[in-house]
C-alpha cells in the first residue's frame, strides 16, 4: 500500500479556496500512483471556529460529491482528513473516507474534542468507533488529540485494525509529543501509523507538518519537513505479521488483570 501524505497550509475559512488547493495538490500527488491519499485535519475551513454556521459543510455533500469524484476518476483510497460537518442539530470533526470506487466507507466523527483549541465550544463530540477497509485490509482512523487516548487506538487494533491513519492540525510548540505518541502508538500496536499534519499558520496557532509514516517496529519510514510536500511511503503487511509472530504482544495481553 503506496501512502501520499498531503501536508499544506490550509487557506483559513475559505472552503471554495482549499477545494481548488487541494485538487491540484492530489492532481500532483497522482504522478507517484499512491493507493491511498491523506488529508489533515479541517482541510476545507481550519479552525475558523466561530464561522462554522457560515462555512461548515451541510450533511458533507459538497465535500462528498469531490472527493468521490476524484477517488473514482484516479482510482485511489481517499482519507478525506476531516471537515467541518454541518449536521441537523450540531456541527462535527468529520473524517470521511472513500476507496477506489468513490464509495463513502466511513464517516468518523472527533471522539476527543481538544479544549486548548476550543473544540468543545463549538463541535459536538462523536461517538462511534472509526473502522473501515481499503484494498482487503482493516484501517482505523483517527483525528488530532485522538492520539493521546491509548485504550481508544488499542481497542480498534483489538478489533483487527492494522493500519492506524491520523489526520491533524498539531500546533507548535509540541512536535515532541507528536512524534513520540505516534511513534509509540506504532510500537504499542504492532500497527502502522500513517499521520497526516498541516502546515503554515491560523490567526492563533503555528503548524509544523511532520507527517509521518511509521512502521509497527516504530522506525520512521517517510517524515515530512515544515513546508507543504507530499510524502510517500510504502506499507508492507507482511512486515507486520513478522514483527507481530516475533513478539506476540496480543496472545501475551492479560485483559483480565486490566
Ligand atoms: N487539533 C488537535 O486536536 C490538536 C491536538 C494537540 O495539539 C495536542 O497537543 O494534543
Amino acid at each position: 500500500m503506496k501512502c501520499a501524505l498531503i501536508q499544506y497550509d490550509i487557506v483559513f475559512g475559505d472552503p471554495k479556496a482549499n477545494f481548488k488547493k487541494v485538487h491540484s495538490l492530489i492532481d500532483k500527488a497522482m504522478a507517484d500512483k499512491p493507493d491511498v491519499i491523506i488529508l489533515p485535519e479541517l482541510w476545507t475551513t481550519a479552525y475558523d471556529l466561530e464561522r462554522l454556521d457560515e462555512i461548515a459543510d451541510p450533511d458533507a455533500k459538497e465535500t462528498c460529491d469531490f472527493i468521490s469524484s476524484l477517488a473514482k476518476k484516479y482510482d485511489v483510497n481517499i482519507i478525506a482528513g476531516s471537515i467541518a460537518k454541518k449536521n441537523a442539530d450540531n456541527v462535527t470533526n468529520t473524517q470521511l473516507i472513500f476507496n477506489r470506487q468513490g464509495d463513502l466507507v466511513s464517516d468518523y466523527d472527533k471522539v476527543h474534542l481538544f479544549r486548548l483549541m476550543n473544540e468543545e465550544k463549538f463541535l459536538a463530540a462523536g461517538r462511534k468507533e472509526g473502522h473501515f477497509n481499503l484494498d482487503g485490509t482493516p484501517c482505523a482512523g483517527f483525528i488530532c488529540y485522538d492520539i493521546r487516548f491509548t485504550e481508544w487506538l488499542r481497542k480498534h487494533v483489538v478489533s483487527g485494525a492494522k493500519v492506524l491513519f491520523v489526520s491533524a492540525e498539531w500546533p507548535n510548540p509540541r512536535l515532541d509529543h507528536w512524534r513520540t505518541l505516534l511513534i509509540c502508538r506504532a510500537i504499542e500496536n504492532q500497527a502502522y501509523v500513517v499521520a497526516c499534519n498541516r502546515t503554515g499558520k491560523d490567526p492563533n496557532n503555528t503548524f509544523f507538518g511532520h507527517s509521518l509514516i511509521i512502521n509497527p517496529w516504530g522506525e520512521i519510514i517517510a517524515e515530512g519537513g515544515e513546508d507543504e510536500a507530499i510524502v510517500t511511503g510504502d506499507i508492507d503487511l507482511d512486515e507486520l505479521d513478522q514483527i507481530r509472530t516475533r513478539i506476540p504482544v496480543f496472545e501475551d495481553r492479560r485483559p483480565e488483570l486490566y
